[in-house]
């Protein structure tokens, strides 16, 4: 039982596939609106309005196929207050109509271009026209909050009279405040009253709730708010405050929300916006790192709801707002364990490529921390500077200054391009630690754009041993130098090793 909503029972009215498919350029094939009604009625939505019968032949057909495919929620359609309408209802098999009358003088007289008195007279004869034809009748009005309320209240009264089941109020353009549907929901409960709120100034959920606490027992909901210019009263989020914020048990099974919204999206192509509550991409993904920080202590810290509530999982990213807890997190998770000093550096490159304004991957955090780890292991060759000159009618240059075994070497040579230049210097200046071969070279870039991070693996080899090294930076010269130094170094420890494992 919920604290703050008393011991009432809720309804979910989802109109995902009529009111949400009205989204301009939205249009779902009867085999989609199939699959997204079965979804629905898993989940636990107690009515799924399944379109507009009388708009076309595939409404009719999905209409069809919801109805006679045995869900356990009630099967409608939207109709006007119109005779061929309800007709289209009736024989595509739907349980119910939601029957909805222009209430305000605004769509009466300008929309209908009638009387009230007459809008009146039609929503009568269609409720009960609706009922002869046995269907559960919701009669609902259309921009209710702009009409006069003491009309809307008769024809409620009347349309009970002539055989409604239900009643619902439209918030159709969403200027409903939460306030007002405290102020006008409570006299208009004269049956189960519905609320179905748009979202055009960001109202709808709050409205939705303050018209459940006024009386409303029936939210009409669609599944990531979709729907007319800014959408509906997203599901999603009703279910979730209702659950988290009332203590109300929805009966909505919420560990499905986000494989259902993703199916929405899918077959709608609506992607939801990535800070969209509940199922956004952004809503359980963290990159600051006090956030992160104190999420490892708990969870409740930095969010609301559990993202596993949702069927989702939480995502810690890195960038410039990282710090060492959520860098470490996320090195542990991709197998690295460095030291202390190593995890400074690693926390301070990727901080360098957040302020390049750029996301980190976990290809640059793994690219980062090979060349970070293996440098700090391999101290045998260190390069103190170097400097590479080329543009157009000069022969690349490379100059560089390292120490190799403990002492410094000075060197410069040219080479086909300023890597070549490098790379070729270096081989040079190491000589007196041997004879390494650069057996092969691969640059690619791991972000996109000019400023891209490039990750450059070499294939060094020596005394018949080869390896595999990286190096990744923003400049690709430096990239290539540090996968160098970093496979000399690994690879001259290794001989080292191996020579004193054979002397033993
Ligand atoms: C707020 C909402 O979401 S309302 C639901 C909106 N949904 C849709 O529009 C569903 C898809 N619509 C359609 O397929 C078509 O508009 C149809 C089949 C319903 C009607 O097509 P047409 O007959 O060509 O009419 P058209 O779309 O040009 O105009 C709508 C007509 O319905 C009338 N109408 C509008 N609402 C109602 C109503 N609730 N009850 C009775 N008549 C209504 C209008 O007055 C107008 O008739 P008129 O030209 O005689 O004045
Ligand atoms: C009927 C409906 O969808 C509305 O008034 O918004």
């Amino acid at each position: 039982m919920s604290v703050l909503l008393g011991n009432r029972r809720f309804r979910f009215f989802d109109t995902t596939l009529r009111d949400g498919e009205q989204t301009p350029g939205v249009s779902l094939t009867p085999v989609n609106k199939l699959e997204i009604a079965a979804a629905l009625s898993d989940i636990g939505v107690d009515v799924i309005e399944a379109g507009s019968a009388v708009a076309s032949e595939g409404e009719r057909e999905a209409i069809r196929l919801i109805a006679d495919a045995g869900l356990a929620a009630e099967c409608c359609t939207y109709v006007r207050a119109l005779n061929q309408d309800i007709d289209c209802a009736a024989e595509a098999g739907a349980d119910s109509v939601h029957l909805v009358v222009p209430v305000s003088d605004l769509h009466i007289s300008k929309k209908m271009q009638k009387t009230r008195e007459e809008v009146h007279a039609m929503a009568m004869s269609a409720v009960a026209y609706a009922k002869e034809r046995g269907l559960i009748v919701e009669l609902s009005g259309e921009d209710a909050s702009r009409a006069d309320q003491e009309f809307l209240a008769m024809l409620y009264r009347d349309g009970i009279e002539s055989g409604a089941d239900r009643l619902c109020f439209c918030d159709t353009v969403g200027v409903l405040t939460p306030e007002r549907a405290t102020e006008i929901i409570p006299p208009l409960c004269m049956a189960p009253l519905s609320i179905h709120c748009h979202n055009d100034l960001g109202l709808a959920l709050a409205t939705t709730l303050a018209a459940f606490k006024a009386g409303a027992s029936c939210s009409h909901v669609t599944v990531n708010g979709l729907g007319e210019r800014a959408g509906n009263t997203p599901f999603e989020e009703v279910i979730m405050s209702l659950e988290t914020l009332y203590g109300y048990k929805t009966g909505i099974d919420t560990k499905k929300i986000y494989p259902l919204s993703t199916l929405v999206s899918r077959l709608t192509g609506v992607p939801f916006a990535t800070n969209k509550p509940i199922v956004g991409t952004m809503a359980f993904t963290h990159e600051s790192g006090i956030h992160a920080h104190g999420l490892f202590r708990d969870s409740r810290t930095y969010e609301p709801i559990s993202p596993e509530s949702v069927g989702r999982q939480r995502r810690i990213v890195l960038g410039k707002h990282s710090g060492s807890a959520s860098v470490k997190a996320a090195l542990t998770e991709l197998g690295y364990s460095p030291n202390p000093r190593q995890l400074e550096e690693i926390v301070k490159r990727v901080k360098a490529l957040g302020d390049e304004g750029r996301r980190v991957s976990d290809t640059d955090v793994m690219a980062i921390a090979d060349a970070v780890m293996l440098l700090e292991c391999k101290p045998i060759i260190s390069v103190k500077q170097f400097t590479v000159v080329s543009g157009s009618n000069i022969l690349p240059t490379a100059s560089v200054t390292m120490e190799v075994n403990g002492e410094e070497v000075t060197g410069a040579a040219t080479g086909d391009g300023p890597v070549d230049a490098a790379l070729r210097v270096l081989q040079q200046s190491v000589a007196s630690a041997g004879d390494i071969r650069l057996d092969e070279y691969h640059v690619e870039a791991i972000t996109g754009g000019t400023d891209a991070m490039v990750d450059v693996t070499v294939k060094l080899r020596k005394d018949g041993r080869t390896i595999t090294s990286r190096g990744a930076r923003t400049d690709i010269i430096q990239a290539s130098v540090e996968a160098v130094v970093t496979g000399m170094n690994r690879l001259l420890r290794e001989l080292d090793e191996k020579r004193r494992t054979d002397t033993d």
